[in-house]
């Protein structure tokens, strides 16, 4: 039985990011004890997201360095701050970048899951009472979307934190964390566009830019919905191929395609039946935006921006677009109230009505999260799921 750590600063390992562009570096971190209405985590999987790239990469506002970058993480609870009373050590967990805290003027609304409480002191990359849990080498490190889970042990706020544990079974009551800890951003994502920012109905047609992790979860939601087309738009040929296993019907590669001469959104309404229900970014650039919104069909297509697109850059199309039926439109995770949600997406994926395992193509070791980085950098694979710690081990 390893001696109790509750109370006590914990020394371990973590990716930081010193500065935009520069390789995490594997340090030994020290992290504080949780405070009143915190929880500390052992992290034991985490996977990496196109979003820790390019908050990485230095185009985000709100990528400050040095930090601890990550948010598609799972762990153990190893110790609750005072006033904790949803957790206790050893429960299982997904940390959330969106919060709920069930009080705020987001939470009791019915048409958003952006909970406000905490979200200022997030961006700042601190805890919400304003300052951080980690240090190393005498530095202060900033924490990232209120989860930095490419650590052994983060702290996060009782509200941005939900059990990964099926609600409904009592025979297997513990979900495998090495693959439910992508349901804290990507295919929550995706999935979430389609059921809650869209409603994506039977019959639709449905097109999506970026055939990545989140693009694939739409697909994956569009096919539950039951979309009669489902068109995938992406310029690497093994990601249009690879999608065809998710339930994409028709494949286009804009780079390679023979539009005769126009461009890629008048070729899509020309060639499928005046455009589609609902088209979806999941790229984060904002030409592929534009195509989307102007592939919508007039009238009533609706198009979802998911992608985040760097600072600085604006999307723009003619009002007329507008005018004429088509809605622009955005989501955050999906839409999801983050901690009445998340454990129902894990009943879902025990149930098998959505699935996660498909999505990680790539498994390996922390000390590889740099190679995790230049993959997603370069459209390889899906996810690559870091096992940060393994409960196992001791
Ligand atoms: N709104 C939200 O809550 C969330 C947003 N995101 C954002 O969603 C986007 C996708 O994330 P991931 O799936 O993790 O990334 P990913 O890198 O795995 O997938 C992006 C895909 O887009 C393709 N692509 C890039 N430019 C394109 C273009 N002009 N036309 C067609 N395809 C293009 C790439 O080849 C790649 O296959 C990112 O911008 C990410 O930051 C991610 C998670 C949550
Ligand atoms: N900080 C960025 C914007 C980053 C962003 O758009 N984040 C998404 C989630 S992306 C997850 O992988 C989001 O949900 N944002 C909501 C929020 O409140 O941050 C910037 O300023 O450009
Ligand atoms: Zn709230
Ligand atoms: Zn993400």
């Amino acid at each position: 039985m390893p001696e109790s750590t509750e109370g006590k600063v914990i020394s371990c390992k973590a990716a930081v990011a010193w500065e935009a562009q520069k390789p995490l570096s594997i340090e030994t971190i020290e992290v504080a004890p949780p405070k009143a209405h915190e929880v500390r985590i052992m992290i034991t999987h985490t996977a990496v997201c196109h979003t820790d790239w390019y908050s990485w990469s230095g185009k985000d506002p709100e990528g400050i360095f040095p930090s601890i970058l990550g948010h598609e993480g799972a762990g153990i609870v190893e110790s609750v701050g005072e006033g904790v009373t949803g957790f206790k050590p050893g429960d299982h967990v997904i940390p959330l970048f969106v919060p709920q805290c069930k009080e705020c003027d987001f939470c009791k609304h019915p048409k958003t899951n952006l909970c406000q409480k905490i979200r200022i002191q997030q961006g700042r990359g601190y805890m919400p009472d304003g300052t951080s849990r980690f240090t190393c080498k005498g530095k202060e490190l900033k924490h990232y979307m209120g989860t930095s889970t490419f650590s052994e042990y983060t702290v996060v706020a009782d509200i941005s934190l939900c059990k990964a544990k099926l609600l409904l079974s009592q025979i297997n009551p513990s979900a495998p964390l090495n693959t439910v800890c992508l349901l804290g951003c990507g295919i929550s994502t995706g999935y979430g566009a389609t059921v809650n920012t869209c409603k994506v109905e039977q019959g639709a047609t449905v097109a999506v830019w970026g055939l990545g992790t989140v693009g694939l979860s739409v697909v994956m939601g569009a096919k539950v919905a039951g979309a009669k087309q489902i068109v995938g738009v992406d310029m690497i040929d093994e990601k249009l191929e690879a999608a065809k296993a998710f339930g994409v019907t028709h494949t286009v590669n804009p780079k390679t395609i023979d539009l005769g001469g126009k461009k890629l959104q008048e070729w899509l309404v020309e060639n499928f039946n005046g455009g589609f229900d609902f088209t979806f970014d999941c790229t984060g650039n904002v030409g592929a935006m534009r195509q989307a919104l102007e592939s919508a069909h007039k009238g009533w297509g609706e198009s979802c921006i998911i992608g985040v697109a760097a600072a600085g850059e604006e999307i723009s199309t003619r009002p007329f677009q507008l005018v004429t039926g088509r809605v622009w439109k955005g989501t955050a995770f999906g839409g999801w109230k983050s901690v009445d949600s998340v454990p129902k997406l894990v009943d879902e994926y025990m149930n098998k009505k959505i699935q996660l395992d498909d999505f990680v193509t790539h498994r390996a070791e922390f000390d590889q999260i740099n190679d995790a980085f230049d993959m997603i950098h370069h459209g390889k694979g899906l996810r690559t799921v870091l096992t940060v710690k393994d409960p196992s081990k001791f």
